[in-house]
């Protein structure tokens, strides 16, 4: 197998990340690209009772097992499988479940903090910043956080202004200069798609007529 395409896609908590990720798959029309969610690496914190975990800081790189993700984006790149850890945000930690993963000829990698690791940057081959305005972020959060991940108004505006916000500017932020791509989706984001779309196409097409 040739190497796979590494798309790593970052930006602020809820800017649309998944949003514009699914819509380049689908629009692509490819069944062949793996979708990596960088949220599945946060550390297991299984040995930890409930308040603890609550109060852990969710926005700084620490919180994340990275050199896991780096060997399995590795591990993929070189055509092998993985066992990837998945995350259950209602318990602060990871999930008892892992996913056997194969990997595929497009392989995308998405988080708030994708663009943090030098070395895991390296590995890519397009990086893509989605940008979207702060209270546009905080109003989409909020009503996902209350509706799929177990949380409170409260909980949700505490977490928000106590570590999410300070830490979008202190390291989320500042990785979009890494970007090759920025795509501002406070509304839509078709003609970004569009264009990564053509360039995804342009590499499958290559690569089949290699073979
Ligand atoms: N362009 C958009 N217009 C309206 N709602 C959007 C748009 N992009 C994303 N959303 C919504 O915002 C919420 C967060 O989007 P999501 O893609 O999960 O963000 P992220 O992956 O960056 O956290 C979701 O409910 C999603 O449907
Ligand atoms: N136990 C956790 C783990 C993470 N978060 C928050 O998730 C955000 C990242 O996910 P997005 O889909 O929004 O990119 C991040 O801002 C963490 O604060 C959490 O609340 N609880």
């Amino acid at each position: 197998m040739d190497k796979p395409y590494l798309i790593i896609v970052a930006g602020g908590s809820a800017s649309g990340k998944s949003t514009v990720v699914q819509s380049i798959i689908k629009n692509a029309g490819l069944d062949d690209v793996l979708d990596i969610n960088q949220d599945d690496y946060y550390n297991d914190q299984s040995h930890m009772t409930m308040e603890e975990r609550i109060k852990v800081n969710y926005d700084h790189p620490n919180a994340l097992d990275n050199q896991l993700l780096f060997q399995h984006i590795k591990d993929l790149l070189a055509g092998k499988s993985i066992s990837k850890p998945t995350y259950d945000y209602k318990n602060y930690t990871r999930a008892k479940e892992v996913e056997i993963v194969h990997s595929k000829p497009v392989i995308i990698v998405e988080g708030i903090l994708a663009l943090t690791d030098k070395k895991l940057r390296d590995l890519a081959d397009l990086k893509i910043f989605v940008e979207s305005d702060n209270d546009i972020r905080f109003i989409r959060r909020l009503k996902r956080d209350m509706v799929s991940r177990g949380r409170s108004l409260e909980s949700v505006i505490e977490q928000y202004l106590s570590t999410v916000k300070p830490m979008h500017y202190q390291f989320v932020k500042p990785t979009k200069r890494y970007a090759d791509i920025i795509i501002p989706n406070d509304d839509g984001h078709s003609v970004a798609v569009e264009l990564i779309v053509g360039m995804l196409k342009q590499f499958m097409e290559k690569k089949n007529k290699w073979h």
